[in-house]
């Protein structure tokens, strides 16, 4: 029987600036907060706010040292759940956007701003929702922290492959459920097993080298890391269509953007090794979720991990995939 694991665990940014979460350091997220202030000065003399002052508008939860440390410079206005209307009037009167993930920065947000717009930063690494060529065309930067958060995503991979594995999830609601079912839940072993890494930029890295301890032969596919960065980490690169064919488990690392949306499809899952286990906890555009529910009915797939969304928090009636557990999904806190 296939499994599904999803996880919707946030794990570093809004404790982050408080040293409290998973990433590498508090220092690092010091340095990162440095690197907005940094770009902020230098491509926003005469900002919008009186004593021109820029306005520094951010749309979603960020740590309070962080934004402290834009107060010394800036007027920082924290609006947090805007809907599109609102961000796009709230637009007007910024010179630089701070988002995370859930705010779309859509051209229309260019186009409101109309060319006030100097700087959007991205308080985290994936940029898929931005509109770079609407920013380039208003000759707005957009700067992201694209080291802020690898550990804890490389470590969250890490961790998903091994409840997959070892159907740690299932046992936990096995026993909070009140059965002892140890014969059931023996998983898989990794060890000899091959992963393969679906791109091997810092995230993914991370991932290998963690996955090689763990005993792993690890293969990876991106069209375009170095040879010798991977030989150096004895991880050999391949063509997709290997990679499907050899992989017992999936870990996806690659970035969304248009040549990358549902690269996991009907076609790559006829192709993939059968019984193979996919994680991703790179986005979940890269999956079309229909075809993965396919795959997982049919066993092409054994067990995915799920940690990110098309749409977050997904809407779980009708989800291909979540709709699966609609009785027992509880979002109220999400
Ligand atoms: N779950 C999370 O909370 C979380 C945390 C950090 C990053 N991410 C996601 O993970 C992504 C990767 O992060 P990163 O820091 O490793 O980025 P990165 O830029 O260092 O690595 C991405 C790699 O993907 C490769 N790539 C591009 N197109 C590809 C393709 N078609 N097939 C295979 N590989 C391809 C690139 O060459 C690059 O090496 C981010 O873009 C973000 O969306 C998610
Ligand atoms: O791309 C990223 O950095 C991660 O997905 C985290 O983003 P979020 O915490 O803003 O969702």
């Amino acid at each position: 029987m296939a499994e599904l694991a999803l996880t919707v665990i946030k794990y570093y940014l809004p404790e982050a600036a408080a040293g409290t979460d998973g990433c590498p350091s508090s220092q690092a997220r010091a340095i990162t907060n440095k690197r907005f202030i940094t770009v902020n000065r230098g491509a926003m003399s005469g900002g919008k706010a009186p004593g021109g002052k820029p306005v520094v508008l951010i749309t979603e939860k960020l740590g309070d040292p962080g934004i402290e440390m834009l107060k010394e410079t800036a007027e920082v206005v924290v609006a947090l759940n805007l809907t599109p209307d609102q961000l796009n009037e709230q637009i007007k009167r910024a010179d630089a956007l701070i988002v995370r993930s859930a705010t779309k920065v859509t051209r229309a947000v260019f186009e409101a701003a109309n060319g006030g717009l100097k700087v959007v930063g991205r308080a985290g690494v994936g940029v898929d929702n931005v509109d770079l060529g609407a920013a380039t065309e208003y000759g707005c930067l957009v700067v992201n922290a694209p080291t802020a958060n690898t550990v804890a995503a490389a470590e969250h991979g890490i961790a998903l492959l091994c409840a997959l594995a070892r159907n740690v999830a299932q046992a936990d609601a096995s026993m909070r459920g009140g059965k002892w079912e140890r014969g059931k839940l023996v998983g898989v072993s990794m060890v000899d097993k091959t992963l393969a890494v679906m791109g091997f930029g810092k995230v993914g890295s991370e991932v290998a080298r963690r996955a090689r301890g763990l005993g792993m032969t690890v293969i990876a596919h991106d069209p375009y890391a170095s040879e010798d960065k991977a030989r150096a980490q004895g991880v050999q690169l391949v063509s997709f269509d290997d990679a499907l064919a050899r992989g017992d488990f999936f870990s996806l690392h690659m970035p969304l953007t248009p040549g990358t949306k549902k690269m996991f499809n009907d076609d790559a899952f006829a192709k993939i090794k059968k019984g193979a286990r996919v994680i991703n906890v790179a986005r979940g555009g890269v999956i079309d979720d229909d075809a993965l529910a396919r795959a997982l009915d049919s066993g092409a797939v054994a067990a995915a991990a799920l940690d990110v969304f098309e749409e977050e928090p997904p809407k779980v009636e009708g989800h291909p995939l979540i709709g699966r557990f609609a009785e027992t999904f509880d979002c109220a806190n999400c």
